[in-house]
């Protein structure tokens, strides 16, 4: 199964309306999709919280609607739960929900708080930031409670570029995904305020999603007819700062690759790890995965390294100081090379890399894969993967240690030796992300960049 296929999938606004659509094109009713959704979420405070006394505040759409639907349920199971509404229903099936609740409707500004709160004001429809004075009392009635949930996304987030439209908006403990993923529980800010996500199944179609979760990979273990090189060779071009090639190198090697040989080297490192020049690499057809830019530096022999590289038809693996070189010709004959290259750029060599396109990072990390005809990794707190044919991945949020000194080297390593094992271009950047975010829970608080590598075979071995 390739890391498309296994990664839950994320569905924006608009695709989530289309699924819903054609649902309704196939008969369902609003009423009874809602009635899915609301039964969603009565199970979840039922599960989550138990029988202690809730408040649902419900918003004018068919967010607000799905919360009227799981008040009535949870009131049949005997809970102490109370409504309070921000404006009347404005939908039918919204309205036929707040009938079959039946019950006492508070006024939002008005109601008091609740052990538990559900926040079913805005979901999918919300199109700009809360009024201020509804911000201030959804915090208020946070604050005071003891459990929050969000039904479908925290009223306040927008759906699909996880910008946080409101001021001062709580962090909810848990949210219920209806239908699928979307954005915004994955991508930051936003998903700062999710909490845990769970995701109610209410049968919308999402196969032609562009947008997928990462996923674990499934590795295949040696078997007794592999050698070194079938396990995967892998090439690091060294350069001016040579700790950083040799992290990289040694966490392709702890990442499973069979043979890794490292140029420019200063000596040191690993044992097994093999010094040769760089042209005598680059000729190498066992060589599954160039990888250039860790530790490259940005002198001219650095250029002149990299001109090599670009100049092999070896798969490449483009990171740091090569990103910042590269520049448009560069780019260029990336996107002519006969083995799709992998990019890995954080925001600032993006930047330098991609002028002139400002937008989110889902937006920008797709763009620049589609201007330079390579898979894109965009490496940041909510990493994202992204195919010149368009489909994206969003990691969940990786241990926030991670942001310290070689630790990108080490993502670099690791991609290359999955690119080395065999996967194509898109699976290793996705499989490589994957590891390097376990490896990095595994190697815990304060970890360093050698840490990470070190804890990579660990990562690995839950793959297989
Ligand atoms: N579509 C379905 O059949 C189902 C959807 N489910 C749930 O529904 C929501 C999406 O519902 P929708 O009605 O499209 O949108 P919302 O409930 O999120 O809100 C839309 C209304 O809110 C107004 N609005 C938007 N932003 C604000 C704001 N900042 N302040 C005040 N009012 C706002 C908007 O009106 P405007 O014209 O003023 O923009 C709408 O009136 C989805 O998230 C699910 O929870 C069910 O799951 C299944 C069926
Ligand atoms: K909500």
């Amino acid at each position: 199964m390739s890391a498309w296929d296994a990664g839950r999938p994320i569905l924006t606004a608009g695709e989530t309306r289309a699924a819903e659509q054609a649902l309704f094109d196939g008969g369902m009713s609003v009423e009874a999709l809602m009635a899915r959704a609301g039964a969603a979420l009565a199970e979840l405070v039922w599960r989550h919280a138990g029988p202690v006394d809730t408040l649902i505040v419900c918003g004018p759409g068919n967010n607000g609607g799905d919360g009227y639907v799981a008040a009535a349920l949870l009131r049949r199971l005997g809970m102490t739960v109370r409504v309070a509404a921000l404006a009347a229903p404005r939908t039918d099936a919204a309205r036929h929900a707040r009938d079959g609740w039946g019950g006492a409707v508070e006024a939002f500004a008005e109601s008091a708080p609740a052990t538990v709160l559900v926040d079913a004001l805005f979901g999918t429809g919300l199109t700009r930031g809360l009024d201020t004075a509804v911000a201030t009392k959804l915090a208020a009635l946070a604050a005071a409670a003891t459990v929050t949930i969000a039904v479908d996304l925290p009223s306040g987030i927008a759906t699909d570029d996880g910008a946080v439209l409101t001021e001062g908006l709580p962090r909810f403990d848990l949210t219920l995904a209806l239908g699928a993923l979307k954005p915004a529980h994955r991508l930051r800010p936003a998903a700062d305020h999710v909490g845990r996500v769970v995701v109610g199944e209410i049968g919308i179609p999402t196969d032609a999603t562009g947008l997928r979760e990462l996923a674990r990979p499934r590795l295949s273990a040696p078997t007794a007819a592999d050698h070194k090189y079938s396990r995967g060779m892998v090439a690091v071009a060294g350069g001016a700062m040579p700790g950083a090639a040799l992290l990289a190198a040694t966490a392709a090697q702890r990442a499973g690759a069979g043979y890794v040989a490292l140029s420019n080297g200063a000596g040191g490192g690993p044992m097994a790890l093999v010094h040769r020049p760089l042209e005598a690499l680059i000729d190498d057809k066992r060589v599954g995965a160039l990888a250039i830019g860790p530790g490259l530096g940005r002198d001219s022999a650095a250029r002149d390294i990299l001109a090599v590289a670009l100049g092999s038809a070896r798969p490449l693996l483009v990171d740091a100081d090569a990103l910042v070189l590269l520049g448009q010709p560069g780019l260029k004959r990336l996107g002519a090379l006969e083995a799709m290259a992998i990019l890995t750029p954080h925001e600032g060599e993006f930047a330098k890399l991609f002028p002139g396109i400002a937008s989110d990072r889902l937006s920008r990390a797709r763009a620049g894969a589609a201007r330079s005809g390579a898979v894109l990794l965009l490496k940041g707190s909510d990493s994202i993967v992204a195919h010149p044919d368009g489909r994206a991945v969003i990691a969940p949020a990786a241990p926030a240690w991670l942001a310290s000194a070689g630790t990108g080297d080490v993502l670099a390593g690791t991609i290359a030796a999955m690119r080395a094992r065999g996967l194509d271009a898109f699976d290793a950047a996705c499989a490589g992300l994957w590891l390097h975010g376990e490896a990095a829970r595994i190697a815990g608080p304060a970890l360093i960049a050698d840490d990470l590598a070190a804890a990579l075979p660990r990562a690995l071995e839950q793959c297989l």
